[in-house]
């Protein structure tokens, strides 16, 4: 039970308000504040050797700060000099915490040389960045700039201890200037920051340090539901229909309605159904314009092609008599490829008593028309899918999402009441009631036409098989997209990244259930 808690803790992502907190917590029960930072620094040391043992690297720079992330850094000093690397310490403050304080004397006395010069680190075969951690709120300026300027121009591995300096640890801005890390250290529980797209190429590889916080501080300052969680592997698979059960039917296993396609995004609608097909949804029906059914067919052979009437350009003009059938089916995803023509199916779909997912043309339609504040009075949940693009349509007023994200998919929930899901590098997924759910890693693979169309389809497909709660449904839209990330990464590994179209990610995304 214990080690089940423990291993909750990686799903976990705190603010640096609520780490402060929790830390908070630990020391005012007694902890003296030096042994954490001993356990922490300790361990960070163990990493560090065990990603450039002494073999392969012997001269190390050590950038030390003014704060405890300096004092981490000296600690590892101390440690890296013992075990016989050669270290050199950049120092440039004048002014020191005490406990740091402590630790340059220490580490002075153990004859460990320190410069107020960052060029004298230039034949370092490793730098350690320990210049400022959560505890950065204002822009770097002054020598700093220039220092991490010059080190920022040099080709030496980089570890930075907690985050990288410069970065702020929530919203991952840069704070004037930041260090480019080749991998990150995270002290104790995940960041924002981590997940947030802005300071991806900063992060490096990420790797979290496990030192040690009680589950009970944790839980007493983040509340359960966890508003910030990460969808790990383990999440994704308690979520994921399999087994499926013995005596089942195929209506019993979802029933999933697409609206998509047209003359014109043909293979949008193609490439929806082929996601929708990966999730192994029990029933699955498509309302296309009449003149690709036979295409759809040919590729789809499983699904039901309902065509429909359309427009001279080939739009869908109205929904068939069988797919306005809504007692049919649990859900419906509404978009993919129908072009800005077919305004008022998109106007009619949302007045169905059905959870509804819209996508692409699904959302520049609810754009155009103005019609995000109507979501919140429809009787069903409403998913909407934007990438940066079409949030920015979607929600013009909420400020830069290209920069917060967390903060602003949070906002569009909680102002529409629809679950979003804002595409990305690191996807993030917010219901109304303020979770956020983050995929922790993905491939620019994906970045490619198309796979958004085969992530639309596998959310309708997973979400039919499980709907229930907004809660739920949340989770379930979240699984879909980790789902979508990991048959990206088994793509590019086998293929490169070069070789993961949205037809071959389709055929990817099974083989990411046969994996558990
Ligand atoms: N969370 C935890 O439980 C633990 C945290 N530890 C370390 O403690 C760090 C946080 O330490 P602190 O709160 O001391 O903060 P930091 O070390 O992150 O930096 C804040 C210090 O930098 C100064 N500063 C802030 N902005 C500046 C600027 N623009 N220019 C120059 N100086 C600036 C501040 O006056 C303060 O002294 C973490 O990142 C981590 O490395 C560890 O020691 C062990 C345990
Ligand atoms: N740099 C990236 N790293 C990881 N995933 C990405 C990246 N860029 C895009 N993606 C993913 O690729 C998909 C693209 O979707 P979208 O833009 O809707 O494409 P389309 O509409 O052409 O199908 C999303 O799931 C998005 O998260
Ligand atoms: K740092």
């Amino acid at each position: 039970m214990r080690h089940k808690q423990r291993q909750a803790l990686d799903s976990i992502i705190v603010t640096a308000e609520q780490m402060r907190q929790i830390e908070g917590r630990i020391f005012a029960a007694g902890m003296p504040v030096a042994a954490l930072m001993e356990k922490a620094a300790i361990l960070t040391a163990h990493s560090i050797q065990e990603l450039y043992p002494l073999s392969q690297v012997s001269r190390v720079g050590i950038l030390v700060g003014p704060g405890h992330n300096g004092g981490d850094a000296l600690v590892i000093a101390r440690e890296l000099h013992l075990q016989g690397y050669n270290i050199c310490l950049y120092c440039p403050f004048s002014q020191l915490k005490e406990l740091t304080q402590y630790h340059a004397n220490y580490a002075n006395s153990l004859g460990i040389c320190s410069y107020e010069d960052i060029e004298l680190l230039e034949h370092c075969e490793l730098i350690i960045d320990g210049l400022f951690g959560f505890g950065l709120t204002r822009p770097l300026t002054g020598i700093i700039v220039e220092a991490i300027t010059i080190l920022n121009e040099w080709n030496i591995p980089v570890i930075s201890i907690d985050i990288p300096s410069g970065l702020h640890t929530d919203t991952g801005e840069v704070l004037g200037i930041a260090i480019k890390a080749t991998y990150t250290l995270c002290l104790g529980l995940w960041k924002p920051i981590f997940f947030q797209d802005q300071a991806l190429e900063y992060i490096g590889e990420a790797r979290r340090i496990d030192f040690g916080i009680p589950v009970k501080d944790v839980r007493a300052i983040v509340a359960k539901p966890f508003p910030l969680q990460i969808l790990t592997k383990t999440l994704a698979k308690e979520f994921l229909p399999l087994p499926r059960p013995l005596i089942t039917h195929k209506y019993k296993q979802g029933r999933l309605l697409l609206i998509c396609g047209s003359y014109r995004y043909a293979g949008g609608a193609i490439l929806t159904g082929l996601g929708a097909r990966a999730s192994g949804v029990g029933m699955l029906s498509m309302s296309v314009p009449e003149s690709l059914k036979p295409l759809l067919v040919s590729h789809l052979p499983e699904a039901l092609i309902i065509e429909c009437p359309e427009t001279k350009t080939g739009a869908i003009a109205g929904l068939s008599p069988l797919a306005s059938d809504f007692d049919q089916y649990d859900i419906v995803a509404c978009g993919p490829g129908l072009t800005q023509e077919a305004t008022n199916i998109v106007e009619n779909i949302l007045s169905v008593p059905l959870p509804l997912i819209l996508d692409a043309d699904g959302l520049n339609i609810l754009a155009q028309r103005v019609m995000v504040s109507g979501l919140s009075r429809r009787v069903a949940p409403t998913i909407l899918t934007p990438h940066l693009g079409e949030f920015k349509r979607l929600f013009p007023h909420i400020a830069d999402p290209g920069g917060d994200r967390i903060t602003a998919v949070k906002r569009a929930a909680q102002e529409s009441g629809a679950i979003i899901l804002l595409k990305g590098a690191r996807t993030a997924i917010a219901d109304p009631h303020g979770t956020v759910w983050l995929i922790p890693e993905s491939t620019p693979a994906l970045a490619r036409g198309g796979s958004g169309d085969v992530l639309t389809g596998l959310i309708g497909g997973l979400v039919a098989q499980n709907s229930g709660t907004q809660e739920i449904l949340s989770r379930g839209v979240a699984t879909a997209a980790w789902w979508h990330a990991q048959a990206g990464i088994l793509a590019a590994q086998e293929r490169t990244e070069l070789g993961v179209d949205a037809f071959t990610l389709s055929s990817y995304l099974h083989r990411v259930g046969a994996g558990f």
